[in-house]
């Protein structure tokens, strides 16, 4: 590098101003991603099994009280549920225990990334971005899927709307290191699968529903009982990657429930409630370590920009 040449953007500063860029204009207070959402309290029950994989203080036997995120993709906050760039939809979650211990699961509805890494991540936004219309083939981005047969898989997957967020299945993607009584480790990665099961929309019955669809829906239903969801982990096999979310394991892993997930109340003022909170990937604990998925840190590292700039 010469003295003239522009001093490097760290990665994490690149990849949030690439998101504030990408989105065009600013909506103060809203997330840059995952812009739309509503937050809800619940509860966390574990059961009997999760505490044989783990000395995690909310995998043994005490609930915890949880606060959930429901959310779409994108930085637009009042984008339709039904709009094909609303499709990644999240949910984030804390755990806390009576005792105060925290810590945090945040997933998609997809089973893996779009990228392996953070920069191929930032280099797809970039290519996004330089896309215009009416560009000479290849374009940007038809490089970048060419060159990222990952990243071109991840774009081909169905991403069909659910019939609800109660329908729907989350997973966090990025491996976790769980530590039981014994001392031995297992990498793990952990999905929520809905007690109701899972149903989706097929694309010809989406036209003219109303923009707030999802949200309205879960809202009315959780007022009638509780929705609840399972938590699982599905345990690594000898030489299944860890450091790679866009490689899903083999559905024949073992699945262990670690418990129950209640959802049982939306939070009165959500508008005020989302912007003060904030979700991280990587809150260890006693016996839940992170693996070396770069996404982890580098995630992080983006959601501490994030947060401030928000408030
Ligand atoms: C390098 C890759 C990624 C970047 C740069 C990124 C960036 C962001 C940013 C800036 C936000 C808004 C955060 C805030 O204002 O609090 C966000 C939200 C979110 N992201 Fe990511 N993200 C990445 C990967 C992922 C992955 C792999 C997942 C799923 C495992 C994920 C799930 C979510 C969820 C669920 C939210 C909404 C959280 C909430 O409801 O508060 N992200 N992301």
């Amino acid at each position: 590098q010469t003295a003239t040449a522009p001093a490097t953007e760290p990665l994490p500063q690149a990849l949030y101003d690439t998101m504030v860029a990408g989105n065009g204009r600013v909506f103060p207070g809203a997330r840059v991603n995952h812009a739309k959402g509503a937050v809800y309290e619940g509860s966390f029950t574990p059961s009997a099994d999760a505490a044989t994989l783990t000395v995690a203080p909310h995998l043994q036997s005490t609930p915890s009280t949880l606060v959930l995120r429901f959310s779409n993709a994108g930085g637009v906050p009042d984008v339709p549920d039904t709009a094909p760039s609303s499709a990644v939809r999240g949910l984030a979650f804390t755990f806390r225990l009576p005792d105060g211990t925290e810590t945090d699961l945040m997933m998609i509805n997809v089973p893996v990334f779009v990228t392996r890494t953070p920069q191929d991540f930032l280099a797809l936004l970039k290519a996004g971005q330089a896309t215009k219309p009416g560009m000479p083939a290849p374009t940007p981005i038809a490089q970048f899927l060419g060159a990222h047969p990952e990243a071109l898989r991840f774009v081909q997957l169905p991403k069909p709307v659910p019939e609800s967020f109660a329908t729907e299945r989350f997973f966090a993607l990025h491996a976790y290191r769980l530590t039981d009584a014994a001392g031995a480790t297992r990498f793990v990665r952990f999905r929520v699968v809905p007690a109701a099961g899972t149903a989706y929309r097929g694309a010809e019955a989406l036209a003219g529903l109303p923009p707030d669809l999802l949200f309205d829906e879960l809202r009315t239903r959780v007022a009638m009982g509780p929705v609840r969801y399972r938590l699982q982990a599905q345990v690594a096999a000898p030489g299944d990657v860890t450091d790679d979310p866009t490689i899903a394991w083999p559905e024949d892993r073992r699945l262990v429930e670690l418990g129950t997930i209640s959802v049982t109340r939306a939070v009165p003022d959500s508008a005020m409630a989302e912007r003060r909170i904030g979700f991280l990937p990587n809150r260890e604990l006693p016996g839940l370590a992170v693996s070396a998925d770069p996404f982890l840190g580098t995630r992080a590292d983006v959601y501490a920009i994030a947060f401030p700039a928000r408030q």
